[in-house]
Parts: C-alpha cells; structure tokens; sequence
C-alpha cells in the first residue's frame, strides 16, 4: 500500500489533499497519510498476525505505549522522511522491522521516490531490489562519508550538541557529512557502501530498527554513541563500515547532555 501511495502520479495530489500537522517541535510533521499508511499496514498484518504486537510512531504519537517485548513484534514507520515528504525532497521511506524477543528477524526500508527496497533476513544477507550488499569496509576515519540527521529539535541544547559533534568531525578531518532527512535511507547508504558511518542522537526505535539489520547483515557494525552494546530503544546509534570507524565515531560524538533533556520530556 505504501508503495501505491508512494509510486502513483497523483503523488502530489495526495499531499496536496492532506493536512500538515505539528508533533514535538516545528519541524516535526505529521500528515494523514503518515496515519493512513500506518493503519494500513497493521491491519494488514494484523490480519493475518492477530496475536504480534505493534510499535508504530503515529500510534506513538497518539497515545499507545513504547513497549518492546519478546512477543513477535512489528516495528513501523510508515513515513520516514515526513519534512521531505511535505516539502516534494525525494527521500521518503517506509520502515518496517520485525523482532522476536527483542531481537530482529527483519527489515524492509523501502525509499519510495527512488523506487529502491532495502531488505534483510538475519543470517541471510542484505539487499537492494534483489542485489546483495557490502558495506565499504573503510577502517580509516579520515577517509569517511558520515551520515547523520539534524533531527526535529529547535532548543538550544539539542542544536549546539548536534552542531558541535559536526564541527569536531569536521575537524578530524573526515571527508564529508550529509543528512538526508531520513534516517532509515541514512543508515541504509552504510549499507550500500556509499556511507561509511552513520550516527544519530534522538531517533526512535521506529527510525532505525529495519536499517540496522540492513546495516549488519551487510557486513557492517552498530553500537551505541559512547561505544557500549546497541539497543534500539536508547535513541542513540552508530552504524558503521568497520568497528574501527565506529569506536572513531564515538570518541568523538558525544550525547548525555542532550539526552538528559530528552529523558525528562519525550518517551
Ligand atoms: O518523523 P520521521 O518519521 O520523518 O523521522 C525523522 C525524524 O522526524 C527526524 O527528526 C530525524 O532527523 C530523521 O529525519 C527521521 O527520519
Ligand atoms: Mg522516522
Ligand atoms: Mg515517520
């Protein structure tokens, strides 16, 4: 269904019909079709999973628990990119993971105006549309494109620790940062080997769930932003080429500052 909403002409005319609404901060969007697609997809499968669970971020966002347990549970974004989305920047994706007792099984990041549909199954490799992929393998910092997001928040503590782990990177030197709006299509240029490290402050499980198995089953490495083991619901990540890059990448980010400030207001 996404694919439908995302493939078809009236692309346009359907973001021309939705309404545009405000999340956590001004530069946090939602819109119907955010919504629409979600519903969508988890009546689907809920259909035919009636007893999985569900982590879905405008179900999230109106109300439901961020809860992962060991039931079999569906992890879903149904709009990665949704400032894109409104804006016609085309980097727009549907993120969807699948995790039992915690651990993922799969994911599926499909980028819709590319037309390309990263998946992968855990110990069967990574893919995109149907080709298998290999992260770059560069264990060398200074030798890196480093992805990562501006995020969603305005307040002055997020923004000077988000510009200031971009000045020190820059400073290293590494050779390039970009951000492309979307971090599931971040994450998944690790994968691609067109990106040798991603990193991110701030996400949602949601975000990044179904990009780190991508990330992993194509070679890669993930951990947490002080070095310490992943886990998806810390809003804190590396995804990298190497383990060397990634131990680079968090001797140089830092996060507990802002982090302090996300704890006492977001889930
Ligand atoms: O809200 P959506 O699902 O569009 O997710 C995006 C976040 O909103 C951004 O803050 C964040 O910086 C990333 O762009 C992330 O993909
Ligand atoms: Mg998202
Ligand atoms: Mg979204």
């Amino acid at each position: 269904n996404a694919h439908i909403i995302c493939r078809t002409r009236d692309f346009c005319f359907v973001l021309n019909s939705k309404e545009v609404r405000l999340k956590s901060s001004p530069a946090d969007l939602v819109t119907e079709t955010d919504q629409q697609v979600e519903k969508m997809l988890i009546s689907a499968i809920r259909r035919k999973y009636p007893q999985h669970r569900f982590i879905g971020e405008e179900s999230v966002a109106a109300g439901e628990a961020v809860e992962l347990t060991d039931s079999p549970t569906w992890i879903i974004d149904p709009i990665d990119g949704t400032v894109n989305f409104v804006h016609r920047f085309p980097f727009v994706a549907v993120s969807i993971a699948f995790t039992v007792n915690k651990q993922t099984e799969f994911g599926i990041v499909y980028s819709c105006v590319e037309d390309k549909l990263f998946h992968a199954q855990r110990g069967r490799g990574a893919y995109l549309n149907g080709k298998p992929l290999c992260v770059s393998g560069q264990t060398d910092i200074h030798r890196c494109v480093v992805v990562t997001e501006i995020g969603a928040e305005r307040d002055d503590l997020a923004l000077s620790t988000m510009t200031s782990n971009i000045c020190r990177l820059l400073r290293l030197p590494v050779q390039g940062v970009r951000a492309l709006g979307t971090a599931a299509v971040d994450m998944c240029q690790v994968a691609t080997g067109g990106a040798d490290a991603y990193y991110h402050i701030g996400m949602h499980c949601w975000d990044i769930a179904a990009s780190t198995i991508i990330v992993l089953e194509a070679g890669g490495v993930v951990m947490d932003t002080d070095g310490s083991e992943f886990d998806m619901m810390s809003r804190k990540v590396i995804a990298a080429s190497s383990s060397a890059v990634a131990n680079g990448i968090a001797q140089v980010v830092q996060a507990d500052s802002f982090l302090g400030d996300f704890s006492r207001n977001r889930a």
